[in-house]
């Protein structure tokens, strides 16, 4: 049977990367994505804005929503204090399974809890299963019509405090148009839009940051 798309990621990450060397990963990936086959990773443009955030932000706790093969996962464990709590989530078991190996590869499997479900089902739980009480930083990269229903969830459960950082991806392609609307006109946000364009294309989209105030 035909390989996937994801599995075919792998073999060049294998193939092109240094084993432990994570920007070999990151470089591995943007080549075979920008030369073989475009694939949805936040890539190397909007991926130096989310550097740039993480970096700022130095999180003790940190949420990504949708791993898919674990590049953005990589971009963001490789800049983690020792000690960080990383949890990310990704429900198709194949992307799971590409994922794992991809941060392994790029021996960032220490830093990274990866679970297999769907974020509306973690999030109620994540207290009681990881004990973690609240997130410093959250990186929303799942199915867009899901943003807006989990930023609610946050909210429901008390995982956000005073200082919370949230950054989207593809606020404008695909789009998240009720995201958008609530995190920009809700008195609990500020945010700021990170002007850039989709991932190895020039087509326009960018990333939001939203600090929760509380
Ligand atoms: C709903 N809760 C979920 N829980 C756990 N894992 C989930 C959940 N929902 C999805 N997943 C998991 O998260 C991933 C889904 C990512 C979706 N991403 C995109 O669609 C997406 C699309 C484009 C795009 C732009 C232009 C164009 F012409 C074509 C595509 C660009 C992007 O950067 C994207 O991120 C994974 F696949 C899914 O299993
Ligand atoms: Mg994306």
């Amino acid at each position: 049977t035909r390989s996937t798309r994801p599995q075919r990621m792998l073999k060049a990450v294998q193939k092109n990367a240094i084993r432990g060397n994570p920007e070999s990963v990151i470089s591995a990936i943007d080549y075979f994505c920008k030369h073989s086959e475009w694939a949805m990773n936040v890539g190397d443009e909007k991926g130096c804005i989310l550097d740039s955030v993480v970096t700022e932000v130095d999180p003790s706790t940190v949420l990504e929503l949708g791993t898919y093969c674990g590049y953005s996962t990589v971009r963001i464990a490789r800049l983690l204090s020792p000690g960080t709590k990383f949890i990310t989530v990704e429900f198709n078991p194949a992307s799971a399974e590409v994922a794992r190996k991809i941060i392994a590869y790029a021996g960032l499997q220490d830093k990274v809890t990866l679970v297999e479900g769907a974020s509306g089902d973690l999030i109620p739980q994540i207290k009681k299963l990881y004990g973690i009480t609240t997130f410093d930083f959250i990186f929303l990269d799942h199915w867009k019509d899901r943003y807006l229903p989990d930023i609610k969830l946050f909210e429901e459960y008390g995982l956000l405090r005073k200082g919370s950082v949230l950054l989207a991806d593809n606020v404008i392609c695909p789009g998240t148009p009720e995201y958008l609307e609530y995190v920009r006109n809700s008195p609990r946000y500020e945010s700021r839009y990170y002007p850039s364009h989709l991932e190895y294309t020039k087509v326009e989209d960018g990333l939001e940051k939203s600090l929760f105030l509380g």
